[in-house]
């Protein structure tokens, strides 16, 4: 359909030539014009033909049993766990090969979890603090009048749960980072660009990814695809080579940290005695220590070491009164999972420690860019499953995998309606999910495509109704008991305004709502064969909505 034929392939009297031919005595501004329309004619033709390869790729695809499906939803949403799920319904032998590599990623989730506790403690005391100072003002003043009668006032106690706390896991600590480079992790501020094997292009935007506003260290760890791979490979050298020098370089400056520490709270003997406690028992617990401190062996920077000598500390740190009330009060700035992580510490921290299922559906890997995943349903049947980042700087790389999509799986964790989005913290995560929902039904890209919806999260939704946290705090227009099924049924009339706001765009699309647990195995089973029957049967097009 191209305009552009050259005169070497027809004679120039031939009818082709003639029609092309500039008309004779043009003037310089009709040949601009001229030139201008031809361009614009050829980009239509351009269009027209990829859209007939792709139609005809399409159905080529179809023909062959294969349906594309893309799992949207903002950060943590739940959309790896759905494709963890497929993974473990669909390709059982996929699965298995990856669990040794989700034992580091567990691990690594763990210590970041104690981190996050640690921090919270300590945020929590500064506050205590500073409400003491305020008072202490107060008392000042007291003071001063009661000292003029006579009478004394003694000083608030300073309180230094947080700072032990540090101290007594700094060893611990020390490792997060070098188990973050040894996944090859990408921090949250990261240059993607220099990420192994990650491309230009796709790229680019990720690389202005802001770091956490509270400047905190993310709790999450962020992984390109194909880091399962990457780190058995590395696991294999490492076992193959047994590198004693970058054991000792990294135990070198994990001691190096707690000396460091300690120095610096010199100055307090209670936390000066706390801190000698600490190193002498942390090198008591690790074995092997032939000459002190200073000749560590691996297993100092061995996690699974490190957790077996603290889990019973971990463990009185999570019944802490201070913790507990945090929790109760859902003011614990921790990921749903470290709840379930700490609760199996025991397991975990087992030298032998294998990851079970449910483990690997728990464990948390932040997605960056696109996973492609393909499932053998049946005979007939395959999934070819596009899994995305969800946070805000990775949903620009989306759009060129609406294209040929079959379904769309929406994820929106309802759980998430006390917290706000980390990219932008004056947005709350549940309106953060309504808007990308309604801006992906309103797509005309997506106008043939089923959509399936999954308010997700909805166990941890109960767990927070049940501690007390009250919708119409981040809601007010709520005006609903705080209890499950009027919170969730609300939250799901929510999702289905905007679905009727937007029906216009294509009123025959069917679209399916179901509440969900991702992690739920039993239960994802049976909605993913609903979901396979709705893209199978594709006759819903005369149903409309269905819940
Ligand atoms: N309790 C509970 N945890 C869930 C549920 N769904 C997911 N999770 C956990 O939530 C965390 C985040 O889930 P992911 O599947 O990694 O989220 P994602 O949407 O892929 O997030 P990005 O990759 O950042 O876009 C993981 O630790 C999951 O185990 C759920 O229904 N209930
Ligand atoms: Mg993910």
């Amino acid at each position: 359909m191209s305009t552009a034929v050259s005169s070497a392939a027809f004679g120039m009297d031939d009818p082709i030539s003639l029609a092309l031919r500039p008309p004779p005595r043009e003037t310089a501004s009709q040949r601009v014009e001229r030139l201008k329309s031809e361009a614009e004619k050829k980009k239509i033709s351009d269009e027209i033909d990829k859209r007939l390869k792709d139609d005809a790729q399409r159905m080529k695809k179809e023909k062959a049993g294969e349906h594309k499906i893309l799992l949207l939803g903002q950060a943590a949403a739940g959309k790896t766990t759905v494709l963890k799920q497929m993974r473990l319904l669909y390709d059982k032998d996929a699965h298995n090969r990856d669990r040794e590599s989700w034992r580091t990623v567990i691990q690594l989730n763990v210590i970041a979890a104690v981190r996050t506790l640690v921090e919270c403690i300590e945020a929590a005391e500064l506050a205590d603090q500073l409400e003491d100072n305020d008072s202490t003002q107060v008392v000042g003043e007291k003071r001063y009048q009661q000292e003029s009668t006579g009478a004394s006032v003694s000083s608030p106690p300073v309180n230094n749960r947080g700072l032990l706390a540090r101290l007594r896991f700094a060893p611990l600590l020390s490792l997060e980072p070098v188990i973050r480079r040894r996944l090859g992790a990408v921090g949250e501020a990261d240059d993607l660009s220099k990420v192994p094997g990650a491309g230009p292009g796709t790229w680019s935007i990720a690389r202005s990814e802001p770091s956490s506003p509270t400047g905190r260290v993310s709790s999450t760890v962020l992984l390109k695809a194909g880091w399962q791979e990457r780190l058995m490979e590395r696991m294999r050298f490492s076992s193959d080579n047994s590198d004693s020098r970058s054991v000792h370089s990294l135990t070198g400056s994990t001691t190096g940290s707690i000396k460091g520490f300690i120095e610096r709270k010199r100055s307090s003997p209670m936390l000066k005695k706390a801190a000698q406690d600490q190193a002498a028992s942390h090198c008591a617990s690790s074995e092997g220590l032939d000459h002190g401190c200073q000749t560590r062996t691996s297993k100092a920077e061995d996690p699974s070491h490190m957790l077996l000598a603290t889990r019973d500390e971990i463990k009185k740190m999570w019944n802490d009164p201070l913790v507990r009330r945090l929790r109760r009060r859902g003011k614990l700035d921790i990921v749903d999972s470290a709840a379930y992580f700490i609760d199996h510490i025991d397991r975990i921290s087992d030298l032998a420690y294998q990851p079970t299922d449910d483990d690997i559906l728990h464990a948390r890997v932040r997605t960056v860019g696109i996973t492609d995943d393909r499932f053998q349903i049946d005979k007939n049947t395959a999934y070819r499953i596009y899994d995305v980042g969800g946070s805000r700087n990775q949903r620009s790389f989306w759009a060129p995998y609406f294209d040929d999509a079959q379904a769309i799986i929406f994820l929106a964790p309802i759980s998430a309606f006390d917290q706000k989005l980390i990219e932008d913290p004056s947005v709350n995560r549940v309106e953060d999910s309504m808007q990308l929902f309604s801006q992906i039904i309103e797509n005309p890209l997506l106008r043939d495509v089923s959509l399936v919806l999954f308010l997700n999260k909805i166990d941890v939704l109960e767990k927070k109704l049940r501690q007390g946290i009250l919708v119409s705090d981040h809601f007010p227009e709520y005006e609903g008991e705080n209890e499950f099924e009027e919170v969730w049924r609300w939250f799901r009339s929510r999702f289905r305004k905007i679905v009727t706001s937007k029906r216009s765009v294509a009123p025959q699309r069917p679209i399916y709502v179901h509440t969900t647990v991702a992690t739920s195995t039993k239960q994802i089973k049976n909605i993913l064969a609903s979901v396979n029957d709705a893209i199978l049967r594709n006759n819903l097009k005369t149903t409309g909505l269905s819940y």
